[in-house]
């Protein structure tokens, strides 16, 4: 079979990297890395894609499951959609692979980029905005979306022309592909405005088994309000320049827009806790408390949430 170019890698593959993948195989040469159970489903049947990026059934995709798998090559690029508390781990497994490629994140959490920069020569920081799950093994499903995709250069565009022309590059697949893309000259805001979104309401959806529209309850008003006062603050202490003038102004965006466009589906941190799985709390709300405390900044609803979350992590099995 004929190479389509570019190729492109996707380390740790679930819910979001193989809808990527699925898109994404329309016009570049896409291999996975991801569980046995997945690459399974995918041989015998092919990858499967509902929900609202269409229907596909695709069935070139290369899936590896270790690193020993793959073979000598340079992708041009890499993108990485492992859960945020997997990314040294993965970036350590396919070390080899990411010294010659541009990577790129597409997880949620602060701090992904920066670790994935040890191993990488270029960095393309992502944000996604989109609700993705599996309907079985190889079939995933796309329900709904708030925002496009937004990448840039990490930490900012300041990149060679050679690095500014890969970027772009990027950009145009994955427009090519359907997908709703903006690029940005400022990726650190985007990861901390879309970080807003995940920590006023995934540690709460998780701990009440509730969808996202649940949020918008009068009785969590209080809680919501602190967890996004506090963000804002260590947010100016990091030079973060979010796009909203105040936290209430970001929080009637939450309210009146994002809760509403996500309604029924549950976030990623619901199903990391039903399933038994590590939570990214420490990427987020654990983020905030822990930076927090290195400006003197007092964080007390993000401290106790990611205590909670900490603790249903340990006990899950009492607690469900
Ligand atoms: N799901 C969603 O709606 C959204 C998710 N996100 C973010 O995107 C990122 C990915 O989320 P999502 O796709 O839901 O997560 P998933 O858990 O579905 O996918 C990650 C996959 O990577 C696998 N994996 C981890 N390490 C390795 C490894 N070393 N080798 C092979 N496979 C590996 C995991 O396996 P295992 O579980 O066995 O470790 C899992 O199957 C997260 O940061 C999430 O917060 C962002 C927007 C929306
Ligand atoms: C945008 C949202 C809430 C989509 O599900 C998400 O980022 C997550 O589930 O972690």
């Amino acid at each position: 079979m004929p190479e389509k170019s570019p190729s492109v890698l996707i380390l740790g593959a679930g819910a979001v990297g193989l809808s990527f993948a699925a898109v994404l195989s329309g016009h570049s040469e896409v291999s996975v890395v991801c569980r046995e159970k997945h690459a399974k489903a995918i041989y015998e049947k092919g990858l499967e894609l509902s929900g609202i990026w269409g229907e596909h059934l695709i069935r070139e995709i290369i899936c590896y499951t270790s690193p020993d798998m793959l073979p000598e090559k340079n992708y041009n690029y890499t993108i990485i959609t492992a859960k945020g508390t997997d990314t040294e781990n993965i970036c350590n497994e396919y070390s080899k692979v990411l010294r010659d490629t541009t990577a790129v994140s597409f997880q949620n959490g602060i701090g992904n980029e920066d670790i994935i920069g040890r191993y990488s020569p270029l960095v393309i920081g992502g944000t996604v905005s989109t609700n993705f799950g599996f309907v079985s093994d190889g079939h995933v499903i796309i329900n709904s979306q708030s925002d496009p995709v937004k990448t840039g250069i990490y930490p900012d565009i300041q990149g060679s022309s050679k690095e500014t022309d890969k970027f772009i590059s990027f950009i145009a697949l994955l427009k090519k592909c359907g997908i709703e893309v903006r690029e940005s000259d400022d990726i650190r805001a985007e990861i901390w405005s879309k970080s807003l979104l995940n920590i006023a309401v995934n540690p709460l959806a998780a701990i009440l088994k509730a969808p996202i529209k649940k949020l918008g309850d009068d009785d969590l008003k209080e809680t919501i309000s602190g967890l996004i006062n506090e963000t804002f603050l260590v947010a100016e202490a990091e030079g973060i320049d979010l796009p909203w003038e105040d936290p209430d102004s970001y929080i009637s965006y939450l309210k009146n827009y994002q809760l509403n466009a996500f309604g029924d589906v549950y976030p990623s941190m619901y199903y990391d806790i039903i399933s038994g799985k590590r939570t990214e709390i420490d990427l987020l709300n654990g983020y905030i408390s822990k930076t927090g405390h290195k400006y003197g900044i007092d964080t007390p609803y993000n401290t106790c949430i990611t205590n909670l979350m900490h603790c249903f992590e340990k006990s899950r099995r009492i607690l469900f």
